[in-house]
């Protein structure tokens, strides 16, 4: 039978399939495209808990339908996707780098120079999924003051195994990792 863990996010209940992704590593597999209720649910306990910013950003691309619904609280007219990839419409592009948990690949972060523009001399709030490793965020964050943004906020839903520990992320609730031995 598969495993699953159970979860209680912002009042809403959800069972995660446990899913290999190493020799020595699962994770709880928690999906939020595709699930209104549970980025609704969410996004409106992270904005009780985030400073005042001016523009948020996440990295494509789990993340966007969360940065969506806090910015439509938040009544913000817009908000900042860093792209996967180079995408042909960006002039200038500003690029870093990160190894992603889940693909254990090497993943490029971009920003069009307009969005890079828009940043400059803005609190901005980083807004994330999961923070796992950190690592994405960690990009982002140098993504972000390479262009002049000030990092106000780092925020998620979960944050994963260690993540839970670290005093510098707001985060609704703890996800833990599954060893294999
Ligand atoms: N447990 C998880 N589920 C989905 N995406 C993740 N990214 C990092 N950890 C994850």
């Amino acid at each position: 039978m598969k495993e699953t863990y159970f979860i209680e996010v912002a009042g809403v209940k959800r069972e995660l399939p446990i899913i290999q992704i190493s020799d020595n590593l699962s994770i709880a597999s928690f999906v939020i495209l595709g699930d209104t209720e549970i980025v609704c649910a969410a996004a409106s306990e992270i904005v009780k808990k985030l400073p005042e910013v001016d523009i948020l950003v996440t990295a494509e691309a789990k993340g966007i339908p969360l940065v969506f619904e806090i910015s439509r609280l938040l009544k913000m007219k817009r908000y900042i996707v860093a792209r996967k990839s180079i995408k042909p419409y960006m002039s200038s592009p500003i690029v870093d780098e990160v190894i992603s948990i889940t693909t254990q690949k090497k993943q490029l972060l971009c920003l069009d120079e307009q969005d890079a523009e828009y940043i400059k001399g803005k609190r901005v709030a980083i807004i994330d999924d999961v923070i796992s490793t950190g690592g994405s965020i960690q990009a982002l964050e140098r993504l972000i003051e390479s262009v002049g943004g000030i990092v106000a906020a780092k925020a998620a839903i979960l944050a994963e195994g260690e993540a839970a520990d670290r005093e510098d992320i707001i985060f609704l609730e703890h996800l833990p990792l599954f060893e294999i031995k």
